[in-house]
């Protein structure tokens, strides 16, 4: 053996044995430090087999019975750490919001769908701090009323439609929030059914409602095989081409049509048109085109696709539950704003029961409930529990809002718990059915206007009651079911939705 090649065998050992070590230490560490507790699990699998693939946040929201606010459990490998109380969620997500706003959707089936360009998939990272930065200046608390007279004139809409055809009100729902975020965002107005951006969106969302839920992500993450089934064949929604060409359509589409208008002067305005004007002549984000038109494409995807639709739907259902609820919000509106006019934002301050009632909504059934996992950037210890770098963190929206010690009799609707002994709204306004920290749902400020908006609309005009079978009998609607996509959404349920005039 030469000289060079001795040397050459002592570093490649050297460097084996201090991998081995780090490996080793890391192991150690992870075993030594008192990750927090959670139910022992198997391996490779960990506790999958122990979550309904469909409702995870069930178990989670179990297990804070067992073993508390933390909780740690692992997933195919990774390691999850469960916050089921907002203390705790306060504590990690926004006061150490550093070291928790990353994400870990660096998955190859969001890669194969090109997803993984969207700001909620985004790690935290330069990328995102300029999406971020655009969707701030457009969606801000003060920002917001410049969507205020789309919103009404959507809710209008929604009133028209669904006293021609109140059977219908699930799908006239739908076309409200895809209205609303098609005008804010790209100032596009519907054209009627047929309206060729409305279409590409319905059915977009429609296989991505099918393919980007967790039972699909982790088979595809287990079968990769699975994209590649011709779109034509059974199953073959989950087609990556398919959906790759679809997502496509939907982000270019409607952003092609704006630049156009803008080019002819026609654009009125809104998000992307102001995006678009703010960044043009500043070097302060690279690249900014393909940025704005991501931020608007996700906008338009979040804003259609989210939580809005599925927490009028929640609404729908409560009134149907609670009539008694549903009358004194009607009184109130009656009272303030009379019968002759429908109901505006200039009348929101004066109606605190009706604000109660859409706080309620949110808590009652939040519809993500177990939050978008933030991912830890370093190892970290909170309350004496280790937290490993590259955990996934998820705030349990269901566990907070069932929490009996802040919400007695969680399981009831009650808009009263938002009033204090003065009977004025109390502090409470729900916030965490949006997420923590940097992470926060930018939408949020236009997600109240837009549900706000509707379910004013609809007091004003409609009574909601229990459908009637051919009989005349009352339909039950207590075990109605829930549809689990990007957002969680009572399944459309028979109801009579009548004129109150
Ligand atoms: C009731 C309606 C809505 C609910 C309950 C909701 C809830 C959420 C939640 C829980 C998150 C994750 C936050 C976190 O990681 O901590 C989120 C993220 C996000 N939401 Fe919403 N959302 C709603 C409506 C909207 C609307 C209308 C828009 C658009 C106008 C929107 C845009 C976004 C965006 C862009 C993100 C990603 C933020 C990021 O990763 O930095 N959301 N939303």
């Amino acid at each position: 053996m030469t000289a060079s090649t001795t040397s050459l065998a002592l570093a490649t050992g050297v460097v084996f044995a201090l991998a081995v070590r780090a490996l080793l230490g890391r192991k150690n560490r992870d075993r030594a430090q008192a990750l927090p507790p959670g139910p022992p699990g198997l391996p490779f699998l960990g506790n999958l087999l122990q979550l309904d693939a469909k409702e995870p946040w069930l178990a989670f929201t179990q297990w804070k019975e067992i073993y508390g606010d933390i909780v740690y459990c692992k997933l195919l490998g990774q390691g999850i750490v469960v916050l089921n109380s907002h203390e705790t969620a306060v504590e990690l997500l926004d006061k150490r919001s550093a070291n928790y706003s990353d994400r870990m959707w660096g998955s190859s089936m969001l890669q194969s769908y090109q997803l993984d360009d969207m700001i909620v998939f985004l790690p935290h990272d330069d990328k995102w701090r300029a999406h971020r930065r655009l969707l701030h200046q457009g969606l801000r608390q003060d920002a917001v009323k410049m969507y205020y007279p789309g919103q009404l004139q959507g809710a209008v809409d929604l009133v028209e439609n669904i006293r021609s055809s109140p059977e219908a009100y699930y799908t006239h729902i739908r076309r409200f929030t895809a209205s609303v975020i098609l005008r804010a965002v790209y100032d596009h107005q519907l054209d009627g059914d047929d309206d060729a951006v409305l279409r590409t969106l319905e059915e977009g969302i429609d296989l991505m409602n099918r393919n980007v839920v967790p039972v699909s992500a982790i088979l595809s993450t287990l079968l990769p095989v699975l994209r590649y089934i011709p779109s034509w064949a059974p199953g073959g929604w989950r087609n990556a081409a398919q959906l790759r060409h679809m997502i496509r359509e939907m982000l270019d589409m409607p952003f092609a049509s704006l630049e156009q208008r803008l080019a002819s002067g026609e654009a009125g305005d809104c998000f992307g048109a102001n995006a678009l004007e703010r960044f043009r002549n500043t070097d302060k984000v690279k690249d900014f085109e393909t940025i704005v038109k991501d931020a608007c494409g996700f906008l338009y995807l979040a804003g259609s696709w989210g939580g809005n639709t599925s927490s009028l739907s929640v609404f729908i259902l409560a009134m149907v539950l609670y009539p008694e609820i549903q009358k004194r919000a009607q009184d109130e509106i009656d009272i303030v704003v009379g019968t002759d006019r429908l109901p505006d934002f200039t009348d929101r301050p004066s109606l605190p029961y009706l604000e109660a009632l859409y706080r309620e909504t949110l808590r009652w059934r939040p519809v993500v409930p177990p939050g978008v996992p933030h991912v830890s950037t370093n190892d970290d210890i909170f309350q004496g529990h280790y937290i490993p770098k590259g955990g996934s963190l998820k705030s349990d929206h269901e566990a907070m809002s069932q929490n009996p010690e802040n919400y007695p009799d969680p399981s009831a609707f009650k808009p009263e718990r938002f009033f204090d002994q003065d009977g004025n709204l109390n502090d409470d306004t729900v916030d965490y059915a949006f997420g923590f920290g940097r992470r926060i749902c930018p939408g949020r400020h236009v997600a109240s206007g837009s549900i706000w908006a509707a379910m004013a609309n609809i007091l004003a005009s409609f009574r909601i009651e229990p459908a009637k079978d051919a009989a005349g009998n009352t339909v039950k609607i207590e075990d109605i079911g829930w549809s689990c996509a990007a957002t969680v959404c009572p399944k459309p349920f028979p109801c009579s939705i009548v004129s109150r005039k």
